[in-house]
């Protein structure tokens, strides 16, 4: 089980620090869609030059052009590239294609995806590395998280690693990791808080028990 840390409302400076600060309690780092929205793809670029030996994920969110998209990602210097599950298969299917000459992992992100189960099933047999299950910001505030979602997907996810991410704090950790995804992502639940590094290394101690129920 890995451990993400999705940077979503920091400038680059401001994630070099935040990186810096946490590097050694992280797998993965997360270009989080705002950043690359304010920033471009310069942002990961950077990070992957500051912070080599991390894999750096692109949430670019992609729903058209999964090739293209995924190229520009790869050049950057990203490992791992997000297409969102809601697309069509042929956006999917070109992504999946180019993270292969690349060297890219593709992570789907299953947000606002109706009848999960079934679309799991179907980009499970495109090819993906990682289906993720994501209760963005706003369904966040309405009070709901994705923990059930990550129930059903586990159940019919066959070849690619299972994901969940949004909202997961420290507290709410264990209940994530009894349900065995194979990647956390923690946006909030780290950056959010005073002493990053210790509320890092703490999710990074439970993550890496794995079997804690
Ligand atoms: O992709 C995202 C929002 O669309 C976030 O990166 C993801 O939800 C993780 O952040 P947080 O833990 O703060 O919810």
């Amino acid at each position: 089980m890995e451990l993400q840390l999705a940077l979503d409302l920091v400038n680059i400076e401001e994630a070099k620090q935040v990186v810096s600060e946490v590097q050694e309690h992280i797998d993965i780092v997360e270009i989080g869609t705002p950043v690359v929205i304010n920033e471009g793809l310069r942002a990961v670029k950077e990070i992957k030059e500051a912070f080599p030996s991390l894999t750096v994920l692109a949430d670019l969110k992609v729903m058209d052009a999964g090739g293209y998209e995924v190229m520009k990602a790869s050049e950057a210097g990203a490992g791992i590239v997000t297409i969102l599950g809601a697309t069509d298969d042929a956006t999917i299917k070109g992504a999946v294609e180019e993270g292969k000459k690349q060297g890219t992992k593709i992570l789907v992100d299953m947000i606002n995806v109706k009848d999960i189960e079934q679309r799991a099933k179907e980009v499970d047999e495109l090819g993906v590395d990682y289906i993720c299950v994501h209760t963005g910001y706003d369904l966040q505030a309405a009070g709901e998280n994705s923990f059930e979602q990550l129930r059903k997907i586990k159940r019919v996810v066959k070849h690619a690693k299972t994901a969940v991410a949004g909202g997961i704090k420290l507290e709410t950790l264990p209940e994530v990791i009894s349900a065995q995804p194979d990647l956390v992502i923690v946006g909030g639940g780290i950056t959010g808080q005073e002493d990053k590094k210790s509320v890092a290394a703490q999710m990074q101690k439970l993550v890496k028990q794995k079997a804690l129920v």
